[in-house]
C-alpha cells in the first residue's frame, strides 16, 4: 500500500470505534452472567470477534442486531460453559488468551487455544505460574509457555494470596476470573496500577470486589447479572489521530465520545507535558468519557517512565512518533513489556522511525528519540503489528519527500477496521 500525505491544515471530526478491552470484558462478563446482556458500541474488529467465536463455541448464544449495532449475550453463568469441540482460535489476540485462560481454569474440562505466527510467540507463563498454584493444569511450548496452550480447569480452584511479577492487566484480570470461581477470598497484588475495566465491570454485572491501593480482594463464587451496556470510543484507537492534530500543520481533529478511564490516560498527561494544544470537554464521568481536541502544536521533549507506563503502553509506538517531532530528547524508560507485545514493538518501532528518518535509539526498557526530524519516503513492513501499521500510515502525512510504502496493513483490522476511512475523511476534510 502507498500512503502519500495530501494534508495542507483543517478541522476534522472523528468518532473512533469503541473499546477494545471493554469489548472483550463485556463479551466475557455477559456470557458468565445469568441473563441478558446487551452491548452497544463493541468494538467489531478481528480480536474481539475471536473472543465472541470462542464464547459462541462453548454453547454461548451471542448475535447482532439487525442493523448490526448492538450485540445480545444470553448469559450461561460460570456453570453454563460447555466444552468447546474444536481448538479455540485466538488469532492475534493476546487479551483474549490470558483472560479466557483465568475463565478456563475452573471449568471442568479441557480447552486447547492457539493463535497467529505473532500470538505463538506470547509468553503465557505468566497466567500459567498462578493458574497452576490454583489448581488448574496449564500448559503450553517450552519455558515461557507459549502457545498453544492446553487447559484442563476444574471446579473447586483453591484461592490465591498473589503479587504479580509484570505490571499486566491480562494477568490481573485472568486472574480475576480464576478467583471467581475459587473457594475463599483471593488477594492480587499489582506491581503498577494497570487499566481496570475488569475490576469496574464486575461491580457492574452485580458483583464485588475491595480495592486498596494495589491490593484487590475478591471473594469465590459471586453470582452475575446481564447488563446492558454502552461501550466509550477506544483512547488507544483516538491516540493516532490526537498525535495526527499535534504534529500536522494548521489542524484541529476533534474526537467525540473517547474513553477516559483514569487508568487509560497516560497519553493526554504526555500531550500536557509537551505543551500539546489538548481541551478535553463534554466529559460524562458515568460512562467515563469525553470529547478530545487537539491542534497543532510547537512540542517539546519530556520523560515517560514508572507508573505512567501502564496507563499508556499500547500509545508508546504513537507517541515515538510524537517524540520525533519535539525539541530535544524524549526518553522512555520501563517499558520492556513493549518487548513482548504483537511484535518487540522497542525494536520495531525504532527501527520503522529510522528508516524514514528519525533519530531513535532502542534501550533495554524503552528509546531515546531526538527531536525534531524531519521524516522521508521509505519502504515499512507492519509485521503484522496493527499498531505499527497505524503509527507508519499516521507519520507517512509529515513526508515531503518521497513515498512511504507500508506491507502488512492489514494487520490494522486487528483493533481498528474503519481506520483508512478514517483517515480518508480526515483527508478529505482538507
Ligand atoms: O487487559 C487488556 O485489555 C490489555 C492490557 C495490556 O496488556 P498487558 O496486560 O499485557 O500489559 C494492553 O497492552 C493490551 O492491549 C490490552
Ligand atoms: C497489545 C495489544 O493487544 P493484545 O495484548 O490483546 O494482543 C494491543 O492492542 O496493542
Amino acid at each position: 500500500m502507498k500512503l502519500k500525505s495530501k494534508l495542507q491544515g483543517s478541522r476534522a471530526v472523528l468518532t473512533v470505534p469503541g473499546d477494545k478491552s471493554i469489548s472483550h470484558r463485556a463479551v466475557m462478563f455477559g456470557a458468565l452472567s445469568q441473563g441478558r446482556t446487551t452491548v452497544d458500541g463493541l468494538l467489531q474488529a478481528e480480536d474481539v470477534l475471536a473472543t465472541i467465536e470462542a464464547f459462541r463455541a462453548m454453547g454461548v448464544d451471542i448475535h447482532f442486531s439487525e442493523n448490526g449495532e448492538v450485540l445480545t449475550i444470553e448469559g450461561r453463568g460460570f456453570d453454563g460453559l460447555k466444552p468447546a469441540s474444536q481448538p479455540l482460535d485466538m488469532g492475534n489476540s493476546g487479551t483474549t488468551t490470558r483472560l479466557i485462560s483465568g475463565i478456563l481454569a475452573g471449568q471442568a474440562f479441557e480447552t486447547e487455544l492457539f493463535g497467529d505466527a505473532s500470538l505463538s510467540k506470547r509468553p503465557m507463563d505468566r497466567i500459567a505460574v498462578p493458574l497452576r498454584m490454583m489448581g488448574a493444569e496449564v500448559d503450553g511450548q517450552g519455558e515461557r509457555v507459549l502457545p498453544p496452550l492446553k487447559i484442563k480447569g476444574r471446579k473447586g480452584l483453591k484461592a490465591i494470596d498473589y503479587r504479580l511479577p509484570v505490571a499486566s492487566a491480562q494477568v490481573k484480570s485472568a486472574l480475576i476470573f480464576a478467583a471467581l470461581q475459587a473457594d475463599g477470598k483471593s488477594r492480587i497484588i499489582e506491581k503498577e496500577k494497570t487499566r481496570n475495566h475488569t475490576e469496574d465491570m464486575l461491580v457492574q454485572f452485580g458483583g464485588h470486589l475491595e480495592v486498596q491501593g494495589k491490593e484487590i480482594f475478591i471473594e469465590g463464587g459471586q453470582k452475575l447479572t446481564g447488563q446492558e451496556l454502552t461501550v466509550p470510543g477506544d483512547i488507544s484507537s483516538a491516540s493516532f489521530w490526537l498525535v495526527a492534530g499535534l504534529i500536522l500543520p494548521n489542524m484541529e481533529i476533534v474526537l467525540k465520545n473517547v474513553g477516559v478511564n483514569e487508568t487509560r490516560t497516560g497519553i493526554l498527561d504526555v500531550i500536557k507535558a509537551m505543551g500539546g494544544e489538548l481541551e478535553i470537554s463534554e466529559f460524562d464521568a458515568k460512562a467515563k468519557s469525553a470529547t478530545l481536541t487537539v491542534r497543532s502544536s510547537e512540542l517539546k521533549a519530556t520523560r515517560i517512565e514508572g507508573a505512567l507506563i501502564p496507563r499508556l503502553i499500547d500509545e508508546l509506538p504513537i507517541i515515538a512518533l510524537l517524540a520525533t517531532q519535539a525539541e530535544g530528547e524524549t526518553v522512555i524508560a520501563d517499558a520492556e513489556e513493549l518487548r513482548v507485545k504483537e511484535t518487540d514493538r522497542i525494536a520495531v518501532v525504532a527501527d520503522s522511525l529510522k528508516k524514514m528518518g528519525a533519530t531513535i535509539t532502542a534501550t533495554d526498557d524503552g528509546m531515546r528519540i531526538q527531536g525534531k526530524s524531519r521524516l522521508h519516503g521509505a519502504q515499512l513492513d507492519s509485521h503484522g503489528d496493527h499498531r505499527i501499521g497505524m503509527m507508519v500510515a499516521i507519520a507517512s502525512l509529515l513526508v515531503q519527500e518521497g513515498e512511504v510504502e507500508l506491507a502488512g496493513a492489514e494487520a490494522i483490522r486487528t483493533s481498528y477496521p474503519s481506520f483508512f476511512d478514517d483517515l480518508e475523511a480526515l483527508c478529505q476534510s482538507y
